[in-house]
């Protein structure tokens, strides 16, 4: 790639829309947690843990996904965890992240949600005091679970309401449609929080129908099958309804074969607000820079492409118009000096 580009890609400010903090989780922290905290792994080391991350799909990452997290046991855990992926994202120029969360990960082990939630914000805090980084939170229902449980979920939540800007939906797709979750999401608006839900990642574009219709979903998580719909491509564009597609994440799964087959192009085309992000980025090989790189590379996006990713990134978050207004300058500004 052009030496100006790649630096071009590296230093403009940019958000990130979609990442689960659970997967940025580094080998070498899980060892270092799971020994201070006494408790066995199934791999005796580094690299054996890394010689396990070759995935045929969707479940065989999530099993190993959460086997990492269930070394998560104290408040601390969660703050170690989030401090690490946040000075990663500021080394990329990330000045807005939108962190995931999946409480039920946590809960259903007998950690407290106080203890997960107060971690992550914590952290998130600090690093706003060192590095200026703004942060939001946003919590995921596992939706292989059920929706009663998904109804405890958010009523633990409600106790931190203050803390979480958005809720959404992840874990295992095909079989859990948002449909499933129609009860909760109406509590969830109801409650005044923006809705999201991983929709269209392996699953078919109807389950994207149904998270804009059913659940009111105000973001997409991937989105990547609507390209499949010509109907939806539209509505999506209409409606302004952003997607956070993280290409190694599907490149990983096996969703794509190949990065070329990533829809980026055809959503920029279609002028729908795509965004490029890592979702799970210690599991598929690079954080949100890597994403970038690697998939203008593949797709030869130009630097005028790259620059709308980026503004779409400030465009669908979920910030106040005066945050948006001082991001979007920042990047006016950075486009102007860039030489
Ligand atoms: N890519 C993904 N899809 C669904 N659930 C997830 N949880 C963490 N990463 C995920
Ligand atoms: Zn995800």
């Amino acid at each position: 790639m052009d030496e100006n580009l790649k630096r071009y890609i590296e230093l403009i400010p940019k958000a990130e829309l979609h990442v689960h903090i659970e997967g940025t989780f580094e080998p070498e922290l899980i060892f270092e947690i799971a020994q201070r905290n006494n408790v066995p792994l199934k791999y005796n080391s580094v690299e054996e843990l890394r010689k396990a991350y070759n995935f045929n799909n969707l479940q065989d990452f999530l099993d190993i996904y959460y086997g990492a997290a269930s070394v998560l046991l104290y408040e601390q855990d969660f703050y170690d965890l989030t401090a690490s992926y946040l000075r990663k994202a500021h080394a990329d120029n990330v000045v807005h992240t939108e962190i995931f969360f999946d409480p039920q990960t946590h809960t259903t082990r007998g950690v407290s949600f106080a203890t997960v939630i107060n971690g992550i914000t914590r952290a998130m805090g600090d690093a706003k005091t060192e590095w200026g980084i703004s942060t939001k939170l946003i919590m995921c229902f596992l939706r292989h679970l059920s929706e009663k449980s998904a109804e405890e979920t958010l009523e633990s939540a409600l106790l931190h309401k203050e803390k979480i800007i958005a809720v959404g939906l992840d874990s295992s797709e095909n079989g859990h449609p948002p449909g499933k979750f129609f009860h909760v999401f109406n509590r969830v608006r109801e409650e005044g929080f923006f809705v999201v839900a991983h929709a269209g990642e392996e699953g078919p574009a109807e389950y994207v129908w149904e998270a804009i219709d059913l659940l009111e979903a105000e973001r997409i998580d991937h989105g990547v099958s609507s390209v499949d719909d010509p109907d939806l491509m539209e509505e999506l564009r209409e409606r302004e309804i952003p997607l956070t597609v993280c290409p190694l994440s599907n490149l990983k799964l096996r969703v794509v074969e190949d990065l070329k087959n990533v829809p980026v192009r055809s959503f920029l085309e279609k002028g729908i607000l795509v965004t490029l992000n890592s979702d799970d980025p210690s599991y598929f090989g690079g954080y949100i820079n890597d994403n970038y790189l690697q998939t203008a590379e593949a797709l030869q996006l130009s630097r005028n492409d790259i620059y709308t990713l980026a503004k779409n990134s400030f465009l669908a978050s979920f910030i106040t118009e005066k945050e948006r207004n001082f991001f979007l300058e920042k990047l006016l500004n950075f486009e102007n000096s860039f030489v």
